[in-house]
């Protein structure tokens, strides 16, 4: 029974045929971290204590270990003898942006960062495998949980959102690249959603749930040998408005995470995230006869209370039973009203930031989410697509994801087609643009609303850049 901790490493690939990407090597600090913890060693049966962690580095190609170690683990990646890791681990240390090269350079594909791998004995993780000195990309086995050892990888990258600009879509593309493993925990939308951080409210929690809640279950290749050559990757839109509390909690326990952002025009998002919240049966309307809200339209919130809430934030002595849900799709003149109403029912006739539920309005201040997502994460490691440039040519956007990421190309060409709403879907996927859609947004208020996030917008350009926005957005800026 091997009690020793053990910590593989990838380490980024020496020579970086992408320039772009080449900046991007963190070597190895939070793994050479765990190397000097010996305080939490793991007691055995009869109450002796194990030897302390030991560590060894790999690179993708080239696998090494410490001899001493035997688990099955070690022999299924055909690891092949060498000394001096520990040393290796110590000059990254102690000189971090160092570039790190262990043995012969690898021929680099893939240039996800960091790469490792902890052993976790009997579901409880050594102190390396504190949620505070992971990071993205590594990896975990465990041996007696399961008859099999089993192996999880934290994601090494997120597609953030923004929600309605085609995540679920870009999801689907990319889960399958060959490299590739989504996110399967148990889902409670149907989604694929992780929503971890955004779920998690304190250090305490995330501490807690991290492994049970998030690499377990989501994150488990389907093979240990998986490890080799897959990367995991989830998607959740609700990470792209995160608050700082929830941002530095994800960035301190994944700092080397790459992010994909999509933006939508954020007119065509907010109503199709209205239209979604429509579906979910949260839009009501009042009908008690004769009152002067009779006929207006309203979104509960989230349900079921909120028709209760709803019905006192609006006062006038009205009670749920005046409301009646207004059934999907609805339509425009629905949106319309939604976006132009006070919560005290008051109709304005301007578009109001605050106005619709779920932040349908505010979802679509895309530069200030990006700010906030910057101060966390390098411009670098943010890949910002606009969705109706990818939805225009998929497998271009597919090909440029993978550029970004660093991985193998894959040739999405073979693996989709046009589909009867005359959009590019991969095959075998189900795709939301099989839903039944709902009425366009007339001119005149599409207008209207263009208008409304227009200073927005403009705040992209030295972000996305005017010419794209102005292309695929169809704005004048
Ligand atoms: N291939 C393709 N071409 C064009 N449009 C597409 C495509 N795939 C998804 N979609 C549209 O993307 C919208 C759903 O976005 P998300 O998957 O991000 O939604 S969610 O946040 O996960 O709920 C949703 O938009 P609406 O139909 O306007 O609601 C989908 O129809």
């Amino acid at each position: 029974m091997a009690f020793l901790a053990l910590v593989l490493s990838a380490h980024r690939a020496s020579q970086d045929p992408n320039p772009n990407l080449s900046n991007s090597a963190t070597p190895l600090r939070r793994v050479a971290l765990g190397l000097d913890d010996t305080g939490d060693l793991l007691p055995e049966a009869g109450g002796a204590v194990a030897p302390p962690p030991r560590v060894a580095f790999v690179d993708k190609q080239h696998h090494y270990h410490d001899p001493a170690l035997d688990g099955p683990w070690a022999a299924r990646l055909d690891i092949r003898p060498e000394t001096s890791l520990c040393a290796v681990s110590a000059a990254a240390m102690t000189e971090p942006q160092a570039p790190h090269r262990v043995g012969r350079a690898p021929t680099p594909t893939i240039h996800l960062r960091t790469r490792s791998v902890f052993e976790v004995l009997d579901g409880r993780a050594n102190t390396c495998a504190s949620p505070w000195r992971v990071d993205a990309g590594i990896c975990f086995v465990r041996y007696r949980a399961t008859p099999n050892e089993q192996v999880a990888c934290l994601p090494s990258f997120i597609i953030v959102g923004a929600m309605k600009a085609g995540t679920a879509e870009a999801q689907g593309w990319l889960g399958i690249h060959p490299n590739l493993y989504r996110w399967k925990g148990l889902v409670d939308s149907g989604a694929g959603e992780a929503k971890f951080f955004s779920t998690t409210h304190s250090k305490a929690q995330l501490e807690t749930r991290w492994q049970s809640d998030y690499l377990w279950p989501g994150f488990s290749l389907p093979q240990p040998s998986a490890a080799r050559d897959m990367y995991t990757f989830e998607k959740t839109p609700r990470y792209m408005v995160l608050d700082d509390p929830h941002l530095i909690r994800m960035h301190e326990m994944l700092p080397s995470l790459k992010l994909v952002a999509l933006l939508r025009h954020p007119s065509a998002r907010a109503y199709s995230h209205f239209q979604h919240r429509c579906r979910r049966g949260t839009v009501f309307r009042c009908q008690r006869p004769g009152h002067p809200l009779h006929n207006h339209v309203f979104d509960a919130g989230d349900l079921p209370q909120s028709l209760a809430a709803l019905a006192r934030r609006l006062g006038q002595s009205l009670s749920p039973r005046d409301f009646v849900r207004v059934p999907h799709p609805c339509t425009p003149a629905h949106f319309e009203e939604i976006v132009t109403t006070f919560p005290n029912g008051t109709r304005s006739n301007r578009i109001l930031y605050q106005a619709a539920e779920g932040g349908a309005l505010r979802r679509g201040h895309y530069a200030m989410q990006l700010r906030r997502l910057y101060q966390y994460y390098r411009s670098e490691d943010v890949l910002v697509l606009l969705t109706e440039e990818m939805f225009q040519d998929f497998v271009g956007a597919a090909h440029e994801m993978q550029r970004f990421m660093g991985l193998p190309f894959f040739n999405y060409t073979h693996h989709t087609h046009v589909n009867e709403r005359g959009f590019t879907v991969l095959n075998d996927l189900a795709s939301k643009t099989d839903k039944a859609g709902y009425e366009p947004l007339g001119d005149a208020f599409r207008a209207r609303l263009d208008n409304f996030f227009l200073p927005w917008s403009r705040q992209l350009i030295p972000i996305v850049g005017q010419a794209r926005l102005e292309r695929y957005w169809k704005i004048q800026l």
